[in-house]
């Protein structure tokens, strides 16, 4: 009997003499066969692309990735060990940011275990950014860059460490930018806290969360002074609604999955390491190199006031929030029961206007500022902002205890060594 490959290419056509049911039947066998063939080299082949196109999937991230692999994994343990008894292993977010960069810091320093998660942004100067890390990495802290919208990388950092806590100040921050890019507020304040929420929820064991809320949730709120009671529904800018967007989003995941939320509130908050973005960063830059600054004023020329507060002081609300936030009670994304959900006011109590922080800029720098007074255009601005802390004060001890005068004087004492002034040149 012919092979099929003889049957489909014959080398000597009519070599068989075969009867015509039989020719038929054998024609009828060989094309079914024939499809079959194809149909299996058809279906081979479209493995073979789909096996490839996924190894060059994983391929580039592996080849891209900037995390992963064993020494990562120690340098990540390492990081997260905890050095006092019953002390905390805590995942910050924005840890190469200003206040995620101090509160590591002071983690470290009491013993506790501390990984950074950061995305250098160019928000702002990213060298910035480093040199804060390079801090954290003296003190043997590392910080992973990556965002918080990359769940494959979270997860990652759960896998290999049970973290007891989130710390979670990565945000995109400044109430006047949204203006010009809203889609990086809703990027990180709204769909990077979901996307870290999703982890932590599933985490087992859970973490307890404490995360950045704002001042600017009080928005329009004309109650003095401001307390966590008070109306919270007119945000005057989009950077404030997400924040208030996040009260609400960490409150469902506290009532699902049971994790143990502390929002905090903070009042502008400055100092060594501050961002440049903010008003006492840039007109110190500016005073300095001659150029002038805008300040802005509100209805009936009346000036604008901030609760201003020194680093140090939210460095110790951020600790006390967290050693006083209880636990999370779900596992692997079920809850156990009630969990506690708080939201603080961090601030000063004392606000000042925005002319005399001004003054004490020119006092401290020794030199005038070139003022240029506006109108508060229309852009998120609060005309004031004044905290009640009580609440703070209550549940974990909270007293601020620098005043603007102290904290500016050492801002630009950090300034002008950091920039490379001679401050003998300026003071
Ligand atoms: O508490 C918060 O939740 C927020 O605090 C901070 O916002 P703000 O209180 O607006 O601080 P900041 O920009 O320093 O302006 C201070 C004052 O200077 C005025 N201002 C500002 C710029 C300028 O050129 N001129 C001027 O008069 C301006 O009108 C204002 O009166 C954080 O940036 C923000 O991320 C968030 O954390």
């Amino acid at each position: 009997m012919p092979s099929l490959e003889d049957e489909l290419f014959p080398s000597t056509p009519g070599k068989f003499k075969i009867d015509r049911g039989h020719r038929q039947f054998q024609r009828c066998f060989a094309s079914t066969s024939t499809m079959f063939l194809w149909a299996l080299f058809l279906i081979a082949l479209t493995a073979s692309y789909l096996s490839f196109q996924s190894f060059v999937h994983s391929g580039n991230r592996y080849l891209t990735a900037s995390w992963g692999g064993i020494h990562w994994e120690k340098q990540i343990r390492n990081s997260a060990h905890i050095q006092r008894p019953a002390g905390m292993s805590v995942l910050v977010t924005g840890a190469a940011g200003f206040v995620g960069s101090h509160v590591s810091l002071a983690l470290k320093k009491r013993g506790d275990g501390v990984v950074g998660l950061d995305n250098f942004n160019n928000y702002y100067d990213p060298s910035l950014k480093k040199a804060r890390e390079s801090l954290l990495n003296r003190q043997g802290i590392l910080v992973v860059e990556g965002d918080l919208n990359d769940a494959a990388l979270l997860a990652k950092l759960f896998d290999v460490v049970a973290f007891t806590h989130v710390l979670h100040l990565a945000a995109q921050a400044g109430v006047r930018y949204a203006m010009e890019n809203p889609g990086s507020y809703v990027h990180s304040n709204v769909a990077g806290l979901v996307s870290l929420l999703e982890i932590c929820k599933s985490a087992d064991p859970q973490p307890a969360i404490v995360w950045a809320s704002s001042s600017s949730v009080y928005g329009l709120n004309e109650n003095a002074p401001f307390s966590e009671s008070d109306r919270t529904d007119r945000p005057a800018s989009l950077y404030a609604a997400t924040k208030k967007a996040g009260e609400e989003i960490t409150h469902t995941y506290n009532h699902i999955y049971g994790l143990s939320i502390t929002g905090l509130r903070f009042f502008t908050v400055y100092g060594p390491w501050g961002r440049p973005d903010m008003a006492y960063f840039s007109f110190t830059k500016n005073i300095l190199q001659g150029k002038t600054i805008t300040i802005y004023r509100g209805k009936n020329k009346a000036d604008l006031a901030r609760d201003f507060t020194y680093i140090d002081d939210i460095v110790k609300g951020c600790l006390g929030s967290l050693d006083t936030s209880g636990e999370s009670t779900g596992s692997g994304g079920k809850k156990r029961g009630p969990a506690p959900y708080r939201n603080f006011n961090l601030g000063n109590t004392s606000p000042v206007k925005v002319p005399t922080l001004v003054n004490i800029l020119e006092k401290h720098l020794r030199m005038k500022a070139k003022r240029k007074i506006v109108e508060m255009p229309g852009n998120g601005d609060v005309p004031f902002t004044h905290a009640n802390i009580s609440l703070a004060q209550r549940e974990f001890g909270y007293k601020p205890t620098t005043d603007l005068q102290t904290g500016l004087k050492k801002f630009v004492r950090w300034y002008l060594s950091y920039y490379g002034y001679n401050p003998k040149d300026v003071q």
